[in-house]
């Protein structure tokens, strides 16, 4: 299956309803595949133009293509499937790249691996130094490059540059090394990363999408190289992190959370495309930033960026089909809530901070249970910060415990306080609260601050998810801690300056008895002569088996259900000696295997709810999702 042939693309051009003469004048490129790296440079090692013949297809009606191999993966253009080395693939018959543009071509390039065979069919002599090298050794040459590298930015512009330059490298490296890679290419790293994406701009990467672009999003979308998109993940750059406005240079997410895509789930990476829409920032200082990269203005809001947002959502249907997944991230509260209900009914979305990180927490309180004992229902909940993450976990526990206990959800939401800027979210204030929150205003009197608020509410467990770092006070530890045994305190901001307080803090002021997770991580830590290992509760655990489950099932639409579905199949994934360590995680290592366990629990609510489209449903979903996941090691070319 991996190998291309010219019957393939006849296939492929078949599908693409293109005329015969077309096919005749590009006898080696198949449609609709732009013979260019991701930068957008045009690759034709054999010196023909290829670019008008791209222009004259855009032009083309372009019907969505039909996944087309097992697995609702999409063809296998790139060599990306999970077959093994010894399949061979010709670069040339798929991109027509060869010699010096096969060694700029990010997705074929191997660099030193090109063997001496390699080297003479496609015109590589004298282009490379004679080494040849395995991908093992490139691999351990540049983790020991990275490792030289104090400053962690200098690390994140060292692995964009391998992800731009020899792909399947850089996703090798990643998988193999995740746990000392992750906090590079993704939180904490890539924080500052957004905050001075500007100043360390090399290479586009992804798609921006800006307020210039009215109109015109559909011919943007075709800019793209890569016509097969099974996952996008979009930002407005307005709420990156904990980390506030940054605008466009918020296409560092998308980026970032897409990598976790393809290594953490086995996503192919021609088949996932970061988005930034820019509307304009309010940061400032980005906006008086002579390296800024997007555009001068304040955000737009209201209708001009309702519609905006719309065209965007509507040329991506067009474009991409019904099945793609549209990844909402980092947006400011009120636009997250408002683009995730109106476009759940008629696209594929997720919003990851709110439907994501509350799959992971609740994933996290279900592992935490086995060591504290009870119930959900049997616990009480209090949030400091009742924005997107905040009230989209505590909407799910409720959830759960409803559907647990079988009382009604409003019956249900009322073992859940949150704390906001103003205090204690009470029924006396409900009138004032933006809609969001107003599930939450339960009949208190007023309570001022997140300390008054525990020690009010006596809650068993304590979330953080208000994006401002160092709140999580010694004293409101301490208090957790004089009435709960082993208080379970989870501060979820990101990146780590934002984090409500630190491991150690958390170990410390509670004299070792809270189970603590994070949304950055933290190093173990050692206290009264034991070693804590504190746990990640990011989204990352979620998203990308979340979203292979959705590919694998062919899904059309995202349920509640199937998040209770990630949450329950990640919880199965931590084990007793995991527990014994206090962590309420499976260790990032076995993420591959988690993400193939969660991919199968959310198809097989896919097909039970009757949202999947991929017919019939495979016998062994897990193995099935195993089989689907991208491989990043190096194909042989003949
Ligand atoms: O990106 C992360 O690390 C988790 C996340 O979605 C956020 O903090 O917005
Ligand atoms: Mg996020």
């Amino acid at each position: 299956m991996l190998s291309l042939n010219r019957s393939s693309f006849l296939r492929c051009d078949e599908k693409q309803g293109l005329l015969g003469s077309q096919r005749r004048r590009m006898p080696l490129a198949p449609a609709g595949v732009r013979c260019a790296a991701r930068g957008g440079g045009e690759l034709n090692g054999r010196g023909i133009a290829v670019d008008n013949t791209v222009k004259e297809l855009r032009g083309e009606a372009e019907p969505v293509l039909e996944p087309r191999s097992a697995g609702g993966v999409v063809d296998d253009a790139h060599g990306e499937g999970g077959d093994v080395e010894e399949q061979f693939i010709m670069p040339w018959t798929v991109s027509v790249a060869s010699g010096y543009s096969l060694l700029r071509n990010p997705q074929h390039n191997k660099g030193l691996a090109f063997n001496e065979k390699e080297r003479d069919a496609h015109y590589l002599r004298g282009l490379l130094p004679p080494a040849c090298v395995t991908q093992e050794l490139q691999e351990k040459k540049i983790m020991h490059n990275l490792r030289q590298y104090q400053v962690p930015l200098q690390r994140y512009v060292s692995m964009m540059d391998l992800q731009e330059r020899n792909e399947k490298l850089f996703y090798k490296l990643l998988i193999d090394h995740v746990e000392e890679l992750l906090p590079i290419v993704y939180t904490p790293t890539v924080g500052e990363a957004c905050q001075k994406y500007g100043c360390i701009f090399r290479h586009p990467q992804g798609l921006y999408i800006s307020l210039n672009e009215r109109g015109k999003i559909l011919e943007v979308l075709r800019n793209w190289p890569e016509r097969n998109i099974q996952v996008i993940v979009v930002t407005d750059g307005e709420r990156i992190l904990g980390l506030g406005d940054l605008g466009c240079q918020g296409m560092g997410i998308p980026v970032g959370k897409l990598a976790l895509y393809t290594a953490l789930g086995g996503l192919r990476p021609s088949a996932c495309l970061p988005v930034t829409i820019d509307v304009g920032t309010n940061n400032e200082q980005l906006l008086k930033d002579e390296f800024y990269i997007g555009l001068r203005r304040r955000r737009a809001t209201g209708q001009e960026y309702a519609e905006l947002m719309h065209e965007f959502m509507t040329a991506v249907k067009q474009r991409y089909g019904e099945k793609v997944l549209i990844q909402f991230e980092d947006f400011a509260n009120h636009n997250a809530f408002e683009l995730l209900a109106k476009y759940r009914k008629t696209h594929l979305v997720f919003n990851d901070d709110i439907q994501g990180t509350a799959s992971v927490v609740l994933a996290g309180l279900f592992a935490a249970l086995n060591i504290v004992g009870g119930t959900l229902a049997e616990h009480s909940f209090l949030f400091l910060g009742a924005g997107e993450a905040g009230t989209g976990i505590a909407e799910l526990i409720a959830r759960e415990m409803s559907k647990q206990t079988k009382a009604p959800l409003e019956e249900t939401r009322k073992k859940i306080w949150m704390v906001d800027s103003k205090g204690l979210i009470v029924s006396s204030r409900k009138e004032s609260l933006q809609h969001f929150k107003k599930p939450w205003a339960h009949d208190h009197e007023p309570v001022g601050n997140l300390l008054d608020a525990v020690k009010a509410i006596k809650p068993t467990v304590l979330i953080g998810s208000s994006g401002v770092g160092r709140t999580f006070t010694k004293e409101v530890v301490e208090a957790m801690a004089t009435f709960n045994e082993k208080p379970i305190i989870l501060a979820l901001s990101n990146p780590t300056t934002q984090s409500e307080c630190s491991a150690e803090e958390a170990y410390t002021w509670s004299k070792g008895r809270a189970i603590f997770a994070s949304g950055s991580p933290f190093d173990p830590v050692e206290y009264d002569g034991k070693i804590f290992v504190p746990g990640q509760a990011n989204n990352a655990y979620i998203f990308p088996g979340f979203g292979l489950g959705l590919v694998i099932s062919g899904a059309t639409r995202v349920h509640d259900d199937m998040l209770l579905a990630a949450s329950e199949a990640l919880a199965q994934q931590v084990t007793q000696e995991n527990l014994d360590k206090g962590l309420i995680y499976p260790p990032f290592s076995n993420i591959r295997k988690i993400s193939a366990h969660i991919a199968a629990n959310v198809a097989a609510k896919a097909y039970e709810l009757g949202l999947a489209s991929r017919l019939p449903c495979p016998k062994d979903l897990v193995k099935y999702a195993e089989s689907c996941m991208y491989n990043p090691v190096y194909r042989s070319y003949r």
